[in-house]
């Protein structure tokens, strides 16, 4: 039996499991077993906490329902650093993950800063199947085209469209997700900006589907939004859970500002789950 704790980002959920004193016994298979929403805990994104070596307090890696490992995790890298934070007693932290190292500050309010490091621009960068202008992909279906892409860590792509409640987010999310261009899928955010500093987002995240909330994207969304000349370098991005503050800065690091929360703690049965 293990402890676990169940966390998410406005209602973007993970399973987090601590095996930074003890190796945990976790496969891609049990992991995808254990986000199961019916035959196991469920979440999101399913996270193990591993030693943080030279420079970064904690290794944060992050797994999609499927059991795939994903390189970012906007929702989660504020939840695991107030957890770290909690433990040290200090107000600023950084967790690694395999895409880089992410400085996290807490601020007044109960908010947690996340440095998301850079924004990263090129085709390769996304990546994306051929050389293509990553401000304007050729993808579309039933009216909603033109997407921007660029890559997080992990791969995101932006759509612009007049009227959020209009797109069937379910039924193109996946289309989108597995375009012959996107050899690593990405996650597919849909954006409808209000005005140049607020911006509404549905995000069908890559595995895991259509998700409350989901950091990443709100990062590609303001980058995307920025470079297309809709916006400025500061929104307010307003997804189905709760409302993100983002900001672009000059040297290309996109900031992220939002809350974290803990449902639950409890024990889990690895055993029970298949290797
Ligand atoms: N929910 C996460 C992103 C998960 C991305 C994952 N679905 C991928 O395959 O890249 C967030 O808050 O940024």
């Amino acid at each position: 039996m293990v402890p676990f704790r169940k966390m998410h980002g406005l209602g973007n959920d993970f399973v987090v499991l601590d095996a930074r004193r003890a190796d945990l016994p976790i496969t891609p298979r049990r992991a995808a077993a254990i986000a199961d929403r019916r035959f196991g805990v469920g979440c999101d994104q399913f996270i193990v906490l591993e030693p943080g070596l030279d420079g970064a307090d904690v290794f944060m890696r992050i797994r999609n329902p499927d059991g795939s490992e994903a390189g970012a995790c906007g929702n989660a890298t504020r939840c695991i650093a107030s957890l770290v934070a909690a433990e040290s007693g200090r107000d600023r932290v950084v967790v690694r993950t395999i895409a880089g190292d992410l400085p996290v500050e807490r601020l007044p309010g109960g908010l947690w800063r996340a440095d998301m490091g850079p924004a990263r621009l090129g085709w390769r960068d996304v990546p994306l199947a051929r050389e293509v202008d990553t401000l304007h992909l050729p993808i579309g279906r039933d009216g909603v085209a033109d997407p921007a892409a660029c890559s997080m860590g992990n791969p995101h792509v932006t759509f612009f469209v007049p009227d959020l409640g209009a797109v069937p987010v379910t039924a193109l999310g996946p289309v989108f997700e597995h375009d012959a261009l996107l050899p690593e899928r990405a996650n597919i955010g849909f954006a409808q900006v209000l005005s140049p500093d607020h911006i509404r987002l549905e995000v069908w995240e890559r595995s895991a589907g259509r998700t409350l909330a989901c950091g990443s994207a709100a990062c590609a969304a303001i980058v995307n939004a920025a470079r297309r000349g809709l916006t400025g370098r500061r929104a307010a991005v307003a997804l189905p859970g709760g409302t993100l503050q983002m900001e672009w800065r000059a040297d290309g690091h996109v900031l992220m500002t939002g809350p974290v929360a803990t449902a639950f703690t409890g024990m889990l049965d690895l055993g029970a789950y298949p290797a």
